[in-house]
């Protein structure tokens, strides 16, 4: 059996994000990341400050550990990082889920495929914008749409652009263009990762939610899209493990 860098295993809580938002779900967080965004809100995933928090996990480890913190309270786990499609066999967690009739959900930046990315039911892709600094290769992310299609799994999939400004915006324009047939969302982006009170938090984020609000209903090259804040940092703020 493979083993899997785990950081956190925490739920259930609501999807704060995207295609599935407000579904029940636990979460498993892995550790490590090739992008290393200007942004990150886990950060800690890949930038060593959580280094002794790495757990070395089989999948039936992990899938005991989901059962011990969420007894028979779910029947959706969410597997974000870092970037779990860094790990080649994640198939041996999935698969095992799959029998327990519990969805797999995944959250990954689209620079790498894997094969058993046509096994998650709910596949977010989140292509990252010039904010963040890092810069998206187009020819992985159209194989990845490409080979989703192919196996007619574009159901299962959606793209979810972080915006904090409007280059962001035109960045988001650009991607909706190229891919016009996959689900489509525009997420606010939280820039104050040091805040600690949630109600204040809320209350930029809720500011920042209505500009994102005003300009995409102002961009004619946005209309069949989804705009959402991160519901988990309007409620919860940045703590972890919610
Ligand atoms: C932490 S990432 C992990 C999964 C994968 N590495 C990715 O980026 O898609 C999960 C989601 O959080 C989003 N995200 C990260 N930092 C954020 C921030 N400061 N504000 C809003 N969304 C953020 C990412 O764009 C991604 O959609
Ligand atoms: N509640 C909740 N929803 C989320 N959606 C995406 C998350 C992530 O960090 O990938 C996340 C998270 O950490 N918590
Ligand atoms: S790709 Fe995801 S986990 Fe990696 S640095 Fe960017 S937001 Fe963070
Ligand atoms: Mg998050």
């Amino acid at each position: 059996m493979n083993k899997f860098p785990v950081l956190e295993i925490f739920g259930p809580t609501i999807q704060g994000e995207g295609m599935v938002v407000g579904r029940k779900t636990m979460f498993v967080r892995t550790a490590g990341c090739d992008y290393s965004c200007s942004w990150c809100d886990s950060a800690f995933t890949w930038d060593g400050s959580a280094k002794e928090e790495v757990r070395r996990m089989t999948a039936d480890e992990i899938i005991a550990e989901l059962r011990e913190v969420g007894g028979e309270k779910f029947d959706h786990v969410t597997i974000s990082g870092g970037n779990p499609a860094l790990l080649k066999n994640l198939h041996e967690l999935i698969d095992p889920l799959h029998q327990q009739h519990i969805e797999v959900a995944l959250e990954t930046q689209g620079s790498r495929w894997q094969d058993w990315f046509v096994s998650i039911d709910d596949l977010t892709i989140s292509p990252k914008p010039p904010s963040s600094k890092m810069k998206t290769n187009w020819e992985i992310l159209d194989d990845i749409v490409q080979r989703q299609a192919d196996h007619e799994r574009l159901p299962n999939t959606s793209l979810k652009v972080v915006i904090f400004n409007d280059d962001d915006l035109r960045y988001a324009e650009e991607v909706h263009k190229r891919y016009p047939h996959i689900p489509f969302f525009l997420q606010v982006g939280n820039d104050n990762l040091e805040e600690e009170q949630p109600d204040r938090l809320a209350s930029e984020l809720l500011n920042k939610y209505e500009w994102l609000i005003d300009k995409v209903m102002d961009s004619a090259s946005l209309n069949h899209v989804r705009v959402l804040p991160q519901v988990h940092a309007l409620l919860w703020g940045n703590k972890r493990g919610v």
